[in-house]
């Protein structure tokens, strides 16, 4: 059992293609913080906004961008899935619903890919209807999938093409969350 997830994910790796590095990735995450210190790192700003992070993708994203913002924050997480294992996204499916705390608050919510907008417009609505006062939606990468989004994020690290992507805590089957860089699967290496 461990090794055939041991020997096809490294032969989804093997056929896949590196289209953004460590270095890149890094350069985008430093921009994003210098964008919200930016906003939000002033003595007259007295807000203290609630950072999101939604699970498990953002989890890489989550932990390097957080020691890279200047400003007094609270942060938290949920953890919505809509892909589960496959390629594919399904319904939105909550792990770990928001609490109370999103009352009144500016909420930061980090999430490492923006694809079809599902996922962030669901998590944007639920915020808002539980009363958030603003949702700012931070994602690692946006896919350019050449048709509207239901949503689209106020801070974008880099965009990608329309392809399947794992690395820095994107995964395809549960795969290679952990690669500092970003990777493209090839086409026929996907399920679907
Ligand atoms: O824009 P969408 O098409 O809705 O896709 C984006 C969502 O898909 C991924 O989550 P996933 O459901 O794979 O769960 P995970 O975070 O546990 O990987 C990713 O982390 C986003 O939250
Ligand atoms: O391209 C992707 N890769 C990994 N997870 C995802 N969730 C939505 N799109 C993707």
């Amino acid at each position: 059992m461990q090794d055939f997830h041991h020997n096809r994910a490294r032969d989804l790796l093997k056929n896949a293609e590196e289209i953004f590095d460590q270095e890149a990735v890094q350069t985008a995450v430093a921009r994003m913080a210098g964008e919200l210190n930016a906003r939000f790192d002033h003595p007259e700003n007295q807000e203290f906004p609630l950072v999101l992070g939604v699970m498990g993708g953002a989890v890489v994203f989550t932990g390097n961008l957080l020691p890279q913002l200047t400003f007094p924050l609270e942060f938290d997480y949920i953890h919505v899935s809509r892909y589960g294992d496959e390629d594919k996204g399904g319904a939105v499916v909550w792990k770990v619903i928001p609490r109370s705390n999103v009352v009144g608050r500016t909420v930061i919510v980090l999430d490492d890919i923006l694809d079809e907008g599902e996922t962030l417009a669901h998590v944007k609505q639920r915020l808002l209807d539980m009363g958030a006062a603003e949702v700012i939606l931070a994602v690692f990468c946006d896919k350019a999938i050449g048709k509207a989004k239901p949503v689209t994020a106020d801070i974008i690290g880099i965009t990608i093409p329309n392809r399947f992507v794992v690395g820095y805590g994107m995964d395809a089957y549960g795969y290679w969350r952990n690669l500092p860089g970003l990777w493209a699967i090839r086409t026929e290496d996907l399920n679907s």
